[in-house]
């Protein structure tokens, strides 16, 4: 099985490409693929399937040629990543699957148009990010009140007073199952200066990751909110660099890095 891998801010994914669909990448699959001891090592998975073959999204078939399925770390299933969606425009660029800097990725969270920028970042119009109301994470004894997100996927987003760095995010953190009851990225962030936050980050099915896209827009929507805005332009740092978040009235975007570093075969099967 061949495979590349790639990373955006240090949130680092295997490849798989399979454009016809032929391919069975099971949870157990993708489980020992992303084992950092015994397999490759990896937050994730993006499978690179062209969407006229996926049953899930042919729907979008018209508007993107290739589908981002996108698993987690434990081979849970998600609707988005905003990295992962970033690394694989990169890697379709990379391959000359697409001769253009614009166009769109069809992922089960809908469509997302990327556009790759002359510096090397990568830019995902990530569309409006949904602010269901609040809730409550539970790290190392102590309650955070936090905004829960839809960005596709389900995000609560904590400004806290403790610095994060002293977060121990070994374990994950608690949450209300009846308010989250397919689980939720917990994102934990200090605002700092104007209009800049430092963010940690606990991912549903992938443990503490590095980064995570989808939680950088939702910690900007969070990090806004405090001082009663819905729109600007914020810096999230995370353990693996540097993202920027515009907030608009009709949507919201993400940049940063994304890059290809290994390619190879894959010994592991079923
Ligand atoms: N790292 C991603 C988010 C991946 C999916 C998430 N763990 C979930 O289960 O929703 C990002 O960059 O957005």
């Amino acid at each position: 099985m061949r495979f590349l891998k790639g990373h955006g801010t240090e949130n680092d994914f295997v490849i798989l490409p399979d454009h016809d669909a032929e391919l069975d990448v099971s949870a157990t699959l993708v489980a020992r693929i992303c084992d950092r001891r015994t397999g490759l090592g990896a937050d994730g998975v993006l499978r690179v399937v062209r969407t006229k073959r996926s049953h899930e999204v042919a729907g979008q078939a018209s508007a993107a040629e290739w589908f981002m399925d996108y698993r987690n770390a434990d081979g849970s299933v998600a609707e988005m990543c905003g990295n992962g969606v970033r690394v694989f425009a990169r890697y379709l660029v990379d391959a000359g699957l697409t001769g253009s800097s614009e166009f769109a990725i069809a992922t089960r969270g809908g469509l997302r148009q990327v556009r790759m920028e002359p510096n090397g970042d990568v830019t995902v119009d990530m569309g409006k990010p949904t602010v269901l109301g609040e809730s409550t994470a539970h790290v190392g004894g102590v309650d955070y009140p936090g905004i829960r997100v839809d960005m596709g996927n389900p995000h609560l987003a904590c400004a806290i007073g403790d610095p994060v760095v002293q977060l121990d995010l070994t374990h994950q953190p608690g949450f209300d199952i009846g308010v989250f009851p397919s689980g939720v990225n917990i994102e934990l962030f200090n605002p700092v200066g104007v209009s800049r936050a430092v963010m940690r980050v606990f991912e549903r099915g992938s443990g503490e990751t590095r980064s995570c896209g989808t939680g950088a827009v939702a910690t900007a929507v969070a990090a806004a909110a405090l001082s009663g805005d819905t729109t600007g332009t914020w810096t999230v740092e995370v353990l693996g660099g540097t993202l920027t978040v515009i907030l608009d009235e009709d949507t919201s975007y993400l940049s940063g890095p994304a890059v290809i570093v290994a390619s190879g075969e894959l010994m592991l099967a079923e």
